[in-house]
């Protein structure tokens, strides 16, 4: 459960008067989510998602964020929409931390991925691609190439009992390699960056809405496919499921064709996505925050993607011709 920050009723009416959505009948921590504190808040105007914003989450990132899943949802995808305060503002403060209430969206997230849920993801990621190709705020992808080594770096210095020195020399070759031939050009826009299921919601077989954009960014369309690809087509037992791979790159390409390019590198950026959520997830497991109700994420799943595809020759190994 993602609760960080808790809030007091007192501050919670303070910040409710700020809003046309009446008074707090209640506000329940949500017992998903990783990275931010979320409650299901149920006032007289209805249920909402009441954000408040943590750790990786940079304040002024912000209105990129919500500008998005404004941008997004006017464009007829199926993000949540901000609510904007009485001043018009959707970012606001509550507990000293940054807050925003969302939209809540029905549906619910499917804890057993099957092939027809994969085509329905490339889909829905090929149109959040090609509506939000003409958003006119940017944001660097800070979780990406650059970042990698850094990011390892910090992790080499929290591991106090050395509980992953095996880990480290394989990580550090990965990312040099990945230095070395990390494409220049490919097709790019802004990306979701974190398209996991949890973060999708389904309803009598279609999507019924995509979350969490605080991750999203301007980067590389292909490597949002290749973070999907590591995150849908596995098992529990870590091995890659085929069928799904074909059928989320088909359900993309019905909405967004890739070049060949993008397909010759995509057994690349399938090792960067699974390097780039090798780290943060180790980065978490050495930081735990004491006392925040959270359960961290296992590194070592990502590293055994890493390792398949690392084998990968090429596109054949994902279901394409
Ligand atoms: N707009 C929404 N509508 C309905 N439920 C939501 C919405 N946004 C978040 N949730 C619920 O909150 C959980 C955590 O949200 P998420 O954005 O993934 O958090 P985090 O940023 O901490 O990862 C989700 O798994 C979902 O259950
Ligand atoms: N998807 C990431 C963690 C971020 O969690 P989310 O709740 O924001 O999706 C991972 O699996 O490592």
């Amino acid at each position: 459960m993602a609760v960080y920050t808790e809030i007091s009723d007192d501050d919670l009416d303070r910040f409710l008067d700020q809003y046309n959505l009446g008074q707090a009948l209640s506000c329940k921590g949500i017992a998903e989510g990783v990275e931010n504190s979320n409650y299901l808040l149920h006032t007289d105007s209805g249920y909402f998602i009441l954000t408040l914003y943590e750790k990786r989450v940079k304040a002024e990132d912000l209105p990129f964020f919500l500008g998005l899943m404004e941008h997004l949802a006017a464009g007829g995808f199926m993000s949540p929409r901000p609510i904007a305060a009485k001043d018009g503002k959707s970012l606001k403060q509550v507990a000293g931390r940054p807050a925003a209430i969302i939209e809540f969206l029905d549906g619910r997230s499917i804890k057993r991925v099957m092939p027809q849920h994969c085509a329905l993801l490339g889909q829905a990621l090929a149109q959040l691609h090609t509506i939000g190709s003409d958003y006119s705020l940017q944001r660097m992808n800070t979780l990406s190439l650059s970042n990698w080594r850094p990011l390892y770096i910090a992790c080499q210095k929290s591991d106090n009992d050395r509980m992953n020195a095996q880990l480290f020399p394989e990580v550090e070759a990965e990312i040099s390699f990945l230095e070395n031939h990390w494409p220049d050009a490919l097709p790019r826009g802004v990306i979701h960056a974190d398209l996991f299921p949890d973060n999708i919601f389904f309803l009598n077989d279609r999507v019924s809405g995509v979350i969490d954009y605080y991750f999203a960014c301007n980067d590389f369309f292909a490597y949002d496919l290749a973070i999907c690809l590591n995150a849908w087509c596995f098992e529990n037992d870590g091995s890659f499921n085929i069928t799904k791979a074909r059928k989320l790159l088909n359900g993309y390409r019905e909405v967004r064709d890739f070049s060949k390019e993008e397909l010759d590198f995509l057994p690349l950026l399938c090792r960067g996505a699974a390097v780039r959520f090798l780290l943060t997830r180790l980065y978490d497991w050495l930081n735990q925050v004491e006392g925040a109700l959270v359960k961290p994420k296992d590194p070592l799943e990502y590293l055994k993607k890493l390792q398949f595809h690392q084998a990968v020759k090429n596109v054949a190994a994902y279901g394409l011709d």
